[in-house]
């Protein structure tokens, strides 16, 4: 008993819910198995309500057939009996109140005939009063019917009554019994049919509910999910379902969430080793060459001025014999840094090559360009370059070549440009030189210090 009461408590114990949770919800069904059992179910469930239904039907069919067959004929039987019973009483009376000999003689012959129907001789109680009254009568008549026979008479008369009532009413309670019986088992039916349709629309409400829960709902959710992984936008979590097979579709979109998203970071990932210099995280060469063809392209269609240039540090060589290549490598890493400070948003710049840059100046005239390429130039001549290598700060001077692309091509103006640089190293370097087919450099309206205005014509070898 003990032990008994110790399994009952740690049956109690247990986290039911969690334990539904984790083999009933949790459980995945493949559809059409889950499906068929529900159908199999439900059909088993069906096929019982009938058989439930039908039971009461062969009740209510075997009344009326026993009503057609045995009591129906049963109660006319006794009706006829009672008919008969009656006739007897009224032939009786005739036999006493016949006026003419013959009269009576017919009545009793009458009374003789029906005390011998076979109708009247079914019945044990009838048969005998029906031979008493034929006996009496007889008897009656040979002793010439006096007084004290018809007050004998009265009395049998009063009893044929009697039982013809009896009778009748035993027939009338035949019928009755059986009809009241049909009457019960078919009240007994119709609620057993309320019954049955209301557990045939609980089951089909039931059956709805799972089919729109497993089904339907994760369908939905689906088609949600593939709409947000079309739009980009992050998944909503799926909701739980039973279904083996919307699982599966459930997986295999998710794991499709998971390649877009790798495919996404690996193109980003191509694009920027595409487009980036890998030392710098400047744009590279190509990347720069395509982005400047776009803006000059808009910029000669919409006469909208604009320059490129050319940078180069002076004796970066000397940087990387004296301190090592690894320092030269955080030089220009420093430069690439400096250049995104000074520059404004609307320009573009490149790594070109080695220690070589390119600049793509949008909306801007040669002397505003001038002037940018200037403070760069004094950035980076007023800037120390720390390279962590204990050395101290790193003093870098640049050389820039400017040249107007308002007309021509890109390759040109970079060519142009160029040339300028590289008379600006053949003039003594950190200086800013415009091309030749730009007029003459003039200094710089607000930062026009340190500039001997080397032409084009002049900075070219
Ligand atoms: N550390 C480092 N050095 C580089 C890189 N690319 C090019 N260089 C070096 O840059 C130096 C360029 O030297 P030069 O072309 O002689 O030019 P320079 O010494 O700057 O002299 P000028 O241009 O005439 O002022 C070479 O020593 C190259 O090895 C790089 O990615 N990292």
């Amino acid at each position: 008993m003990t032990a008994l009461l110790r399994t009952l408590r740690g049956a109690l114990a247990v986290d039911w819910r969690a334990f539904l949770r984790a083999h009933w919800t949790q459980r995945s069904w493949p559809a059409g198995k889950a499906l068929g059992w529900l159908g199999a179910l439900f059909g088993v469930a069906f096929l019982a309500q009938i058989l439930w239904l039908a039971s009461d039907q062969r009740q209510v069919l075997e009344s009326s057939e026993r009503l057609l067959e045995r009591t129906v004929p049963s109660t006319l039987e006794h009706f006829r009996v009672a008919r008969n019973l009656e006739q007897l009483r009224l032939e009786g009376e005739r036999v006493f109140s016949g006026r003419t000999p013959v009269a009576r003689q017919q009545a009793r012959f009458i009374v003789s005939l029906l005390s011998s129907h076979p109708a009247m001789l079914a019945d044990s109680r009838v048969a005998a009063l029906a031979r008493e009254v034929d006996a009496f009568l007889s008897q009656a008549a040979r002793q010439g019917m006096s007084e004290q026979h018809y007050a004998e008479w009265e009395t049998l008369s009063s009893r044929l009554s009697l039982l013809a009532d009896d009778i009748s009413t035993e027939g009338v309670n035949l019928a009755s019994a059986d009809l009241q019986l049909m009457s019960t088992t078919m009240l007994r039916s119709q609620v057993k049919l309320a019954l049955v349709l209301a557990l045939v629309a609980l089951f089909v409400g039931g059956f709805l509910f799972l089919i729109h829960r497993h089904l339907i709902r994760p369908l939905q959710e689906m088609d949600d999910a593939l709409r947000e992984l079309r739009s980009g936008q992050a998944l909503t979590p799926f909701s739980t379902t039973a279904m083996a097979e919307i699982r599966a579709v459930e997986g295999a979109i998710g794991q499709l969430r998971e390649v877009m998203h790798e495919n996404d970071e690996a193109r980003r990932q191509l694009h920027f080793l595409a487009t980036t210099d890998s030392l710098t995280g400047m744009f590279n060469r190509r990347h720069f060459m395509a982005l400047a063809e776009d803006e000059l392209r808009r910029a000669h269609r919409y006469g909208r001025p604009i320059c490129v240039g050319m940078a180069d540090l002076d004796n970066f060589k000397g940087i990387n014999d004296g301190h090592g290549h690894a320092v030269g490598d955080r030089v220009l890493q420093s430069l690439a840094e400096l250049f995104g400070h000074t520059l404004r948003q609307s320009d573009w710049v490149c790594r070109y090559g080695g220690e070589e840059f390119a600049f793509l100046f949008t909306e801007t005239t040669l002397d505003e360009a001038h002037r940018l390429a200037e403070r760069l130039r004094q950035h980076a001549a007023e800037t120390s370059i720390d390279v962590g290598d204990g050395s101290g700060g790193l003093q870098l001077t640049l050389s820039l070549g400017l040249a107007d692309a308002s007309t021509g091509s890109l390759e040109a103006a970079l060519g142009r440009a160029d040339t300028a640089l590289y008379a600006a190293k053949e003039e003594g370097r950190n200086r800013v030189v415009i091309a030749a087919s730009a007029k003459t450099p003039r200094p710089p309206p607000e930062e026009g210090k340190d500039l001997d205005s080397p032409t084009g014509e002049r900075g070219r070898k």
